[in-house]
């Protein structure tokens, strides 16, 4: 998506750690008109496709997953990272290891928005090692419904999470994929 690309080079910023900084428009601020074009991309990318359910993850999934799920007019699910009193025992349930935070943590879907009756695209902001995709899949395997497939608006396709998730038949659109990213020079290369 050549927007998306272009607005990573003028903006991206690129960290230690094998991080791009996007958080100008994509994970902290959020340019809303982007992520419009965004959606349109993602309804483009898996038009014909039945989807009942968009799932994601807390916190930076959110907002895109929130605009997809308005252009294929369905309800959004975000799994949660934190245990809370709101959400009572009967839950989905996995572990995911978190690329920024560094630490792991339990994730959680209630049973009551998530079951055999639902169609599930998955949608993130990054994609790197897969772990939130992995937790995330899980999540849909234990509630019986079909995964359509997985929408990613950053994928670092140096790090093993894409791939990965395409070997084994996935679905997986990628709006971005950054092929190499040089901390010293700047330099940022897509597939
Ligand atoms: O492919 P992976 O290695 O799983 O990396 C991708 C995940 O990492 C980020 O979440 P993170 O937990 O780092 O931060 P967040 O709480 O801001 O979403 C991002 O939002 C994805 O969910
Ligand atoms: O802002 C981000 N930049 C990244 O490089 C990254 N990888 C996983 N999650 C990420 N979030």
């Amino acid at each position: 998506m050549q927007i998306l690309k272009d607005r990573i080079r003028k903006d991206g910023k690129i960290r230690e750690g094998n991080v791009l900084k996007v958080d100008s428009f994509l994970n902290h601020q959020m340019d809303v008109s982007l992520f419009r074009e965004i959606g349109k991309e993602f309804k483009r990318r898996f038009e014909g496709e039945e989807i009942t359910k968009i799932l994601t993850i807390e916190a930076s999934g959110i907002g895109i997953a929130c605009v997809v799920a308005e252009v294929f007019n369905v309800p959004v699910v975000f799994a949660k990272k934190t245990q809370t009193k709101n959400i009572a025992g009967d839950v989905y349930t996995t572990q995911v290891e978190s690329y920024t935070h560094g630490r792991i943590y339990d994730i959680i879907v209630s049973r009551e928005f998530l079951g055999p009756d639902d169609k599930v695209l998955l949608i993130d902001d990054f994609m790197a090692n897969g772990k939130a995709m992995e937790g995330l899949i899980q999540i849909v395997k234990d509630s019986g419904a079909q995964l359509v497939g997985a929408g990613i608006v950053i994928e670092k396709g140096f790090q093993p999470g894409g791939d990965a998730l395409r070997d084994q038949g996935v679905h997986l659109e990628s709006l971005a994929i950054v092929e190499s990213m040089d901390e010293k020079t700047g330099e940022i290369v897509f597939r």
